[in-house]
């Protein structure tokens, strides 16, 4: 296989050795202990059992994988560097590289051929860091289908486009599946998905029929997928949330307290819904989980990449030391860089935002641009442009 994904050079040994898919006979058993999901005697959920593919070998690509085997699924994994693949096909069942301390289901088979796995799914979910998704996805027009459905789980906006994710991906896949894709966004730390604790998250398409699909092949007791048509919404607040999570952990790392918390969750999501609606979202999207819901997860828990990395810049850290110190990636430090734009070219007003694009990307004094934040000048507290999107 010749991996498009390689060709920047930024992992190259990825090119190197191509192993076979391993499908073994699957266990089904709970990590967590919590039973056999999809057996569960009084569940309305289907029962429809398919292949997918899921692209992209990281945390959430992993936890996504791990529930679809769990749940019964076909499922084969694609992931990019070969010790992924070896870990996961070893012995210990598990990806110490991205998602340690959680076995993946023995049925699951993880290869780094990303063709063959592409082939063999009903169901593709794509989980790849955003920088990366056009040259990634964009590589295998050759191999979809035109009945394959495509869910996108990943949250960004594109540096040099300003595309958001679902943009992409309806320039880089071929005409036939343009018509089939979906964005699923929403609170989901992936190792508590892993484990089987219980989440909800949104699954938005163009298309209710293609977003109730995939909310049927992938909903269980413990994974409850809503749907809605709002694609602007999900992938803006999914996008977002990660830049507003950076501030709400300089401002925990800078010991602010708890208002100052609760404020820039607050005004964050303003600035959200602001720039959702400029781009033609329905306010009440911010209200639901890939808003309001991603929002709280991301700015409160320890878990998330994106508030540690505004932790650690709170505390003294130099980004380009957080970032080498990271494997995993912090989308809300280029997607920082995104909104700013995007704000500006939709003039809309966004000051936490620039705040953190200038923190992070122009080395600005997080505690000097709190004190410009607060001091500008006084006005109420709802536009009236969301006020009307939200009478619409
Ligand atoms: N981790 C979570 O809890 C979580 C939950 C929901 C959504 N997401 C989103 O899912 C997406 C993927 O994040 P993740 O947490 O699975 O990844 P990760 O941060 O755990 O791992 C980094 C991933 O980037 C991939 N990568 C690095 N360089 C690449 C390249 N040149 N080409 C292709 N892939 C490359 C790696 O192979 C790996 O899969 C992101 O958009 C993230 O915001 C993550
Ligand atoms: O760890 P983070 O900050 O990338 O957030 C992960 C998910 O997006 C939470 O829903």
């Amino acid at each position: 296989m010749k991996d498009e994904a390689c060709e920047g050079g930024l992992h190259r040994r990825a090119c190197n050795a191509k192993q076979p898919i391993v499908r073994k006979t699957s266990r089904l058993e709970s990590s967590a202990g919590f039973g056999r999901v999809g057996q569960m005697p009084d569940s309305k959920l289907s029962q429809e059992r398919t292949r997918v593919g899921v692209i992209g070998g990281g945390a959430w690509g992993t936890a996504l994988a791990i529930h679809c085997a769990r749940m019964g699924h076909n499922t084969q994994l694609w992931a990019m560097e070969p010790e992924v693949v070896q870990d996961i096909n070893g012995p210990k069942h598990e990806n110490t590289l991205f998602l340690k301390g959680v076995p993946c289901p023995h049925s699951l088979a993880c290869s780094n051929d990303m063709p063959a796995v592409i082939q063999h799914a009903q169901l593709i979910l794509m989980v790849v860091p955003t920088p990366f998704i056009a040259r990634t996805i964009g590589s295998q027009s050759a191999n979809f289908r035109s009945d394959q459905i495509l869910v996108s789980c990943s949250k960004g906006i594109s540096n040099e486009t300003l595309e958001t994710v679902n943009e992409i991906l309806e320039r880089v896949v071929p005409p036939a599946l343009a018509r089939r894709l979906a964005y699923l966004s929403g609170p989901s730390f992936a190792v508590e998905v892993a484990r089987e604790q219980p989440s909800a998250v949104t699954i938005a398409s163009r298309y209710d029929d293609i977003a109730a699909r995939a909310q049927a092949l992938l909903s269980t007791p413990r994974f409850r997928c809503y749907r809605t048509q709002d694609i602007t919404g999900v992938e803006l607040g999914g996008a977002l949330k990660n830049v507003l999570a950076i501030a709400c952990g300089i401002s925990d790392g800078l010991g602010f307290g708890n208002n100052g918390r609760a404020a820039l969750i607050t005004r964050g999501l303003m600035e959200m819904t602001r720039l959702a609606v400029a781009n033609g979202a329905h306010p009440l999207t911010m209200s639901g989980l890939a808003g309001i819901g991603d929002l709280v997860l991301t700015c409160t828990g320890d878990l998330s990449r994106n508030r540690t990395v505004g932790m650690r810049l709170g505390k003294g850290e130099k980004l380009p030391d957080i970032i080498s110190s990271m494997r995993a990636v912090a989308e809300g430090v280029l997607t920082a860089k995104s909104a700013w734009k995007l704000a500006q070219k939709l003039n809309v007003e966004a000051p936490i935002i620039e705040g953190i694009y200038k923190v992070v990307h122009e080395g600005g004094d997080p505690v000097q641009i709190v004190s410009d934040v607060m001091s500008r000048e006084l006005r109420s507290e709802v536009d009236p442009e969301v006020m009307a999107a939200a009478r619409l």
